[in-house]
């Protein structure tokens, strides 16, 4: 699959394209995980609606078998039946208390007071099954549910069968807030705290109501989904975490898979105008005084996703695509903007290396006229290092171009001399004022012969041609000693300090303090 380029795109916008299939991956996931709970919470809301509605019908078919038994007995002459309407209320657990109606709609008989009973009547739900009383005479404030039963024969009318509210707001109970169930009979409810209102105090939100197949009653539920979902995010945390660390790893990975899926020329062109090719450098020290007198100027990429990256990894293929030249002018801007406001020693060498591509682009002298504009004139040393990875044409272009260079005041260097097949053809050919000695040589110093007599031969001929003569690699005492006694004039090397970014080589004292002693064995040591 190939994703778009990202080359157009600035950081942030970048950031934010690739934050998208994230933020998608997190919504969509926080939808289904929404759904879920949603499932879940229906479920169980269902679950106890229909479990409460069937709890209090159970309660309701208890009353009812126990006043349908009172019906069925011999006499109901309450001097006859009252011992047995005392035990049944008694005995029976829903059951608070029952009377007898007689077909004037008085009560002859009651559990409580017996046959002396009042003809309070109109407590007497005449056309009613079921009724929610706030309370009777003797306990005002207790709400109360009533069962009328009709006898079927001729000394009664029927049986008020009173449950206890207390009975019922037990079942209505639950542990879940943002829930309330009622009971819902005629235009009266009661709620879980035995609390009667017509229609409930709280405010609605959604409302499912079960009716009773059995009694005219229903079971209502009132609850707020919103809140019930916000509550169950709150009980179970980790999902969303998981979601959201999931969907964060996506994007940074998609983040990834971006910036790595463009073509490695267009990656180059984007890094390019990202300036994300930056300027390292390495101190090059006098032999005399070990004093620092200049530096070479090094590439480094400052990616975004890999970190730095050492030039080895993308100088071969930018060399190869021609990629090398932008860059190099980039690195040679970013360092002018950067050098030249600082107040350099006089004759300060700057180094830069050049590839065969830039040689030939015929760009090169204007753009080492606008880097040597940004310094006062004639302030520091130019110097170009040619390197021999690719082959540089040599011929009347080149002689013209290196004419035009030297026109300038711009030095030209030839890099890792000794080690690729042109180096004394270059040096035949092309007017050149430096030779930069390979570490390979440098580092058989003291150990291998062989690199010693080439190293010797080198030095031998530089000095013939009068060229400056620069030894990389420089790491031992021994190699600078060797070195400073054949007649190198440059040190470059881990020995006096690594590439290093221009902010942190500004720091340091070395190269402010020119003056001092050098930090290694006096000169009048090494140079008898
Ligand atoms: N065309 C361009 N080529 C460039 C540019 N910047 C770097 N390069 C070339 O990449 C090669 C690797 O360079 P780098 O990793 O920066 O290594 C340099 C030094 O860090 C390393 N060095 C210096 N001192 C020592 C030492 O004491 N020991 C040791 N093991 N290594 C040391 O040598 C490299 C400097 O090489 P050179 O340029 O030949 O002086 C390298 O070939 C670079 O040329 C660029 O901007 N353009």
């Amino acid at each position: 699959m190939q994703f778009p380029s990202l080359e157009p795109l600035g950081r942030s916008q970048r950031i934010m394209l690739t934050m998208l299939p994230g933020l998608a991956l997190f919504m969509l996931g926080g939808l289904l995980m929404l759904y879920q709970f949603y499932s879940g919470i229906q479920h169980m809301l269902e679950g106890q609606h229909a479990f409460k509605l069937k709890k209090i019908e159970q309660i309701l078919e208890q009353a009812q078998k126990t006043g349908e038994a009172m019906l069925q007995q011999p006499s109901l002459d309450c001097h006859a039946i009252y011992p047995e309407i005392r035990r049944q209320v008694t005995t029976q657990p829903y059951v608070r208390s029952m009377r007898l109606i007689d077909h004037e709609g008085r009560v002859y008989c009651d559990s409580v007071i017996g046959w002396h009973a009042p003809a309070y009547s109109q407590e007497y739900p005449r056309e009613e099954r079921l009724k929610l009383w706030r309370g009777n005479r003797l306990s005002p404030w207790h709400p109360l549910l009533m069962l009328w039963l009709e006898a079927k024969r001729g000394d009664v009318n029927g049986i008020q069968v009173v449950v206890d509210s207390d009975y019922l707001k037990d079942r209505l109970a639950h542990l879940e807030q943002n829930t309330w169930f009622y009971l819902h009979v005629g235009d009266r409810w009661l709620d879980e705290d035995g609390g009667m209102s017509s229609p409930p105090d709280r405010p609605y939100w959604q409302q499912r109501s079960l009716h009773s197949a059995h009694y005219p009653l229903a079971i209502v539920m009132d609850y707020s989904m919103p809140n019930l979902l916000l509550e169950r995010l709150g009980q179970e945390p980790d999902q969303l975490i998981l979601l959201l660390l999931f969907s964060a790893t996506f994007s940074w990975g998609f983040h990834r898979l971006l910036l790595r899926s463009g073509a490695p020329s267009r990656e180059l062109q984007r890094a390019v105008r990202q300036q994300e090719f930056i300027p390292y450098l390495q101190p090059l020290v006098d032999s005399h005084q070990l004093q620092w007198c200049g530096v070479e100027v090094l590439m480094r990429w400052q990616h975004p996703v890999d970190g730095m990256v050492l030039p080895d990894l993308f100088i071969p293929f930018a060399e190869s695509t021609g990629h090398i030249v932008a860059m190099t002018r980039s690195l040679m801007q970013q360092t002018a903007a950067q050098l030249g406001t600082l107040s350099l020693p006089a004759g300060f060498q700057i180094s830069i290396n050049v590839s065969a591509a830039y040689v030939a682009d015929g760009s090169l002298p204007a753009d080492c006229a606008a880097f040597l504009a940004a310094f006062p004139p004639d302030s520091i040393r130019l110097t170009l290092e040619l390197t021999e990875r690719e082959l540089i044409a040599t011929g009347p272009q080149t002689d013209a171009l290196l004419g035009q260079l030297h026109d300038l005041g711009v030095r030209i260097a030839i890099d890792d001399f000794g080690t690729g097949h042109s180096s004394l053809s270059y040096l035949q050919k092309m007017d050149v004022d430096e030779l930069k000695i390979d570490r390979s040589f440098v580092a058989g110093i003291g150990s291998d012969s062989l690199s010693a007599d080439i190293l010797d031969s080198i030095l031998q001929l530089a000095a013939k041609l009068g060229l400056t003569v620069v030894a990389e690699g420089v790491e031992f005492v021994q190699q600078e000693d060797y070195l400073r006694q054949h007649g190198a004039h440059l040190l470059q090397g881990y020995r006096y300090a690594r590439p290093m970014p221009i902010g942190e080589f500004i720091l340091r004292p070395e190269w402010h303090n020119r003056s001092s002693e050098p930090r290694t064995r006096a000169r009048a040591e090494v140079h008898p």
